[in-house]
């Protein structure tokens, strides 16, 4: 019998958070620094490592408003794709992982700047607890896509009949259900100024890569929250402890 007390979310989520950021980071790496509840606790940790010297000159890329504010009030260095383009490591969570290691992003609404840096770095690490993962993606968690917000409703339209999407139901994201900022009339607003919308499935996207082609075809769409073969190593917090999946770890065993 296991005398481990059943840990909560919140201690699983950091878990995973401070295991990528002590196996990942080193002194002298530019590192991308995610967005949620999850990669909070990479960026706490990144800011305790700095400020006990444990790590040094290390640089950071925050993905959202959100995490350069966590950074700066943890002192923690800071520059933009604009200054470096060449990331060492991006650790960040996901709502999804599928067994070929495929994500949905963008529940917290900043897939387009998650996106951007994690493309860049040379191992995008992610962390999840145990229950973002999925046999098939789509139906536990809906999938963002971020648009314009001019026309955005024939651009909602327009995603909902996309072939690869079928049966999807698309539906505006409105202040209420997300962090993001909050328009005149209650829409969400992402950092970058954009509408988000999310689409609900109620069976696995069958596939993922032809659907992120379609969407990104898509006129008024800026970038959708499919992350595929990006992903270098996935690091779970679970009952059993912590397991990892990808390069350098197990074989998906979901
Ligand atoms: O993509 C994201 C934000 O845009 C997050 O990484 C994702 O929503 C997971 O968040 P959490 O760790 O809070 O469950």
């Amino acid at each position: 019998m296991s005398t481990r007390a059943a840990m909560t979310q919140d201690e699983l989520k950091k878990l995973v958070g401070y295991k990528s950021v002590d196996d990942h980071v080193e002194s002298g790496m530019v590192v991308g620094l995610g967005t949620g509840s999850t990669a909070y606790f990479a960026v706490e940790r990144v800011g305790q490592k700095l400020a006990s010297g444990e790590l040094k000159n290390v640089i950071c890329i925050p993905t959202s408003e959100r995490t350069r504010e966590q950074a700066e009030s943890l002192k923690i260095p800071l520059c933009t794709l604009n200054e470096k383009s060449e990331l060492d490591v991006a650790i960040d969570g996901a709502d999804e992982v599928d067994p070929a290691l495929a994500l949905v992003k963008g529940g917290g609404g900043a897939l387009l700047r998650e996106k951007m840096v994690e493309v860049m770095a040379k191992k995008f690490v992610v962390i999840v607890d145990e229950s973002k993962l999925c046999k098939g993606l789509g139906p536990g968690f809906p999938l963002p896509v971020e648009i314009t917000p001019f026309c955005h409703m024939h651009t909602l339209r327009t995603i909902a009949k996309l072939p690869a999407l079928a049966g999807c139901e698309a539906i505006l994201r409105m202040g209420s259900s997300s962090n993001n900022k909050i328009d005149g009339d209650n829409i969400a607003v992402t950092d970058n100024g954009n509408y988000i919308v999310d689409l609900h499935f109620k069976s696995p996207i069958k596939d993922p890569v032809a659907a992120a082609s379609q969407l990104k075809n898509c006129v008024g769409v800026v970038d959708h929250g499919l992350f595929v073969d990006m992903a270098y190593q996935v690091i779970v917090a679970g009952s059993d402890g912590i397991r990892v999946a990808g390069t350098d770890g197990e074989k998906p065993w979901w």
